[in-house]
């Protein structure tokens, strides 16, 4: 579990109890049958945009193809029920575990795609069912009468009994999602959406917990259509599969509140009752008003409220407020991970003559621009190397291949022996090579710790001691007493230590820091040079690219200038920075200047 996140847990489940017990009291005093179909589909749709929000809301990927979850799980519920007389109990399983394999074999492909072009492949996939299921001649599969016993076959005379399933079933989705957004899972996703390269550069494996993700929406949306069969007693692929299904699950969801739990909830219980009445009303003489109630709907929230009702409320709400004091101290972390954390964050150097990064004929492309062309280095365990150079040298490039950004076209690189070439940028991560981004990396809407603490979950650490580890990288860097600071809300400064305490927690043995120094001011440029002179005395190995040479000349070990994608020069900097050549190339004659001056 998150830190924290046990009393706002408590606090949602007795929310959740109260609404429920609410509304089934409500709902029993109304007689009117259509209106009490229309209780029993708010539910519904409030669990379907649930499964929405929790792989697009907190991945951040729009499916515009839910409705092949719904209907896979609405035919699974019609069919066994014909074919092997099964209770929908079982149906309804069974489909959730459909919607969850449809979900691997739709998310394979798919994931590789980006932003829109992920949204129109997903809206492939029911309209190619539909077709399918209605080629394999099931138009219209009716579910066989069963009256005897009206819980196991979900046939109910009182329609009430319908009600009462469908908030059970939205109960048990809103605490399925509770769990992840409380949890690692949640945090991680959350991650993900915000920036998904700074989170594979923490260590996350992006795809594993986006396929998690959607294979438990997938699972919750066949649920859902499964039931949604037992009400309408006949399936149909249009009615199922149809990219109204989609839409309303979207739609709930973007008008409720995106990547919250009460969004698809608040949604659901304003836009189903207002495109029902209307319906009910006005379909005579308007058929299709539930359509033109969902496009407004979509219209006036991207007008006035981009990210859905709740948050524009809670914003409106804590707009003012005083932020909450700090999360937690290290050592009270320290003292509740116990004996999880065995580690120290920053490993101490190996006493050994073997570098601990080797580079050998590195380079790369960009079509006919050899961005880093044959370079070779190496760097000593516990040493500071500073790659300096002109702009477009290929520096930040060198990085990118080096911790898996993008692929080396030849050449190799080895830590502590091991190939880091070819492997992903996650793998490398958790190898021990840790990261921070010429422009910063954050997830803006996390507080800091959080921001920290995907760095620790990357490194495989979870709970208690994966908060101690954030803690105490915050400590380091000088930001504990920020730590429930959203990071949207920090300075250049406290970014650029929020980034290095993040590739801290994963416990590096290597960290690449991309132009940490950039846009600071002469004594936060200070600060932040303490903080890496404290790491390297702790026996970290660091490789810095950097433009200020004031502070590079005080901090780095060894020099490595590159230009035009080669090494240029590599030795102790003042020689360097002597050196006729790297001051023609780079440094230019004023520096000439001013060294002999
Ligand atoms: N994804 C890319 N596609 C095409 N060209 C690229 C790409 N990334 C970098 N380049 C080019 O490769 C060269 C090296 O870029 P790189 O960003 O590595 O230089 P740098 O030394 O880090 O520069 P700076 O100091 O300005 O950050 C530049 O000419 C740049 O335009």
């Amino acid at each position: 579990m998150r830190p924290g996140a046990l009393p706002r847990l408590r606090r949602d489940i007795l929310l959740l109890i109260a609404l429920a017990a609410l509304y089934l009291g409500v709902s029993r005093m109304v007689e009117n049958s259509y209106y009490l179909l229309m209780l029993t589909l708010v539910p519904i749709w409030a669990v379907v945009g649930l499964s929405w929000n929790l792989f697009s809301g907190y991945v951040g990927l729009i499916s515009f193809g839910h409705a092949v979850f719904f209907g896979l799980g609405a035919y699974s519920v019609a069919l066994t029920m014909n074919w092997w007389d099964l209770t929908p109990w079982l149906g309804i399983a069974i489909g959730a575990v459909v919607g969850a394999a449809a979900a691997v074999f739709i998310g394979m492909p798919t994931f590789r795609l980006r932003g829109h072009y992920f949204a129109l492949s997903m809206l492939a996939f029911p309209l190619v069912l539909l077709y399918v299921f209605q080629y394999l001649g099931y138009q219209e599969v009716s579910l066989p009468m069963k009256r005897e016993d009206p819980l196991l076959w979900l046939q109910f005379t009182d329609p009430w009994g319908y009600i009462v399933v469908a908030v059970a079933l939205v109960a048990i989705a809103m605490g399925i999602s509770m769990a992840v957004e409380n949890s690692r899972f949640g945090l991680t996703l959350m991650a993900i959406r915000q920036n998904e390269l700074a989170a594979e550069a923490s260590g996350i494996d992006a795809w594993r917990w986006k396929m998690r993700a959607l294979v438990l929406s997938g699972a919750i949306a066949a649920a859902a259509g499964g039931f949604y069969a037992c009400i309408l007693l006949v399936v149909t692929p249009e009615a199922v599969f149809g990219v109204l299904t989609s839409a309303q699950a979207l739609t709930v969801v973007l008008f409720g509140g995106v990547g919250t739990v009460w969004g698809p909830l608040i949604g659901s219980a304003i836009l189903i009752p207002l495109a029902e009445t209307l319906h009910a009303e006005l379909g005579n003489i308007i058929p299709g008003i539930q359509g033109v109630v969902y496009g407004l709907a979509i219209i006036l929230i991207m007008l006035l409220a981009p990210e859905g009702i709740f948050w524009t409320v809670r914003d409106r709400w804590l707009r003012g407020q005083v932020a909450p004091a700090p999360a937690l101290r290290a050592a009270d972390a320290d003292a509740d991970a116990g004996a999880a954390r065995a580690e120290p964050l920053v490993p101490p150097a190996p006493h050994t003559a073997a570098p601990l990064l080797e580079v050998e004929g590195l380079s790369k492309s960009f079509g006919g621009l050899r961005a880093v062309d044959d370079v070779s280095f190496h760097v000593a365990p516990g040493e500071i190397l500073g790659i300096i150079g002109p702009n477009g040298a290929g520096k930040t490039t060198l990085f990118n291949v080096l911790n898996g950004v993008l692929p080396a076209d030849a050449g190799h690189a080895w830590l502590a022996g091991e190939p880091i070439t070819g492997r992903k940028l996650h793998a490398i991560c958790r190898l021990g090579v840790g990261r921070t981004f010429q422009v910063v990396r954050s997830f803006p809407r996390l507080s800091l710790l959080d921001n920290v603490l995907i760095g620790a979950y990357g490194a495989g650490l979870t709970g208690e001691a994966a908060t101690a580890a954030a803690a105490e990288a915050l400590e380091r860097v000088g930001l504990l007493h920020q730590a429930a600071q959203p990071a949207g809300q920090l300075t250049n400064k406290g970014l650029r230590l929020m980034e290095l305490a993040r590739a801290l927690a994963g416990r590096p043995r290597l960290l690449l820091l991309d132009e940490t120094l950039a846009g600071l001011g002469h004594e936060e440029c200070d600060e932040v040079l303490e903080v890496l002179r404290r790491l390297r005395a702790e026996g970290m190995t660091i490789v810095i690219i950097e433009h200020t040479m004031h502070a590079m000349l005080r901090l780095a070990d060894r020099f490595v200038v590159l230009d035009h994608g080669k090494v240029l020069a590599e030795g102790a900097p003042r020689a360097v920075v002597e050196d006729r050549s790297v001051i023609e190339a780079y440094l230019g004659k004023k520096w000439l200047a001013r060294c002999s001056t």
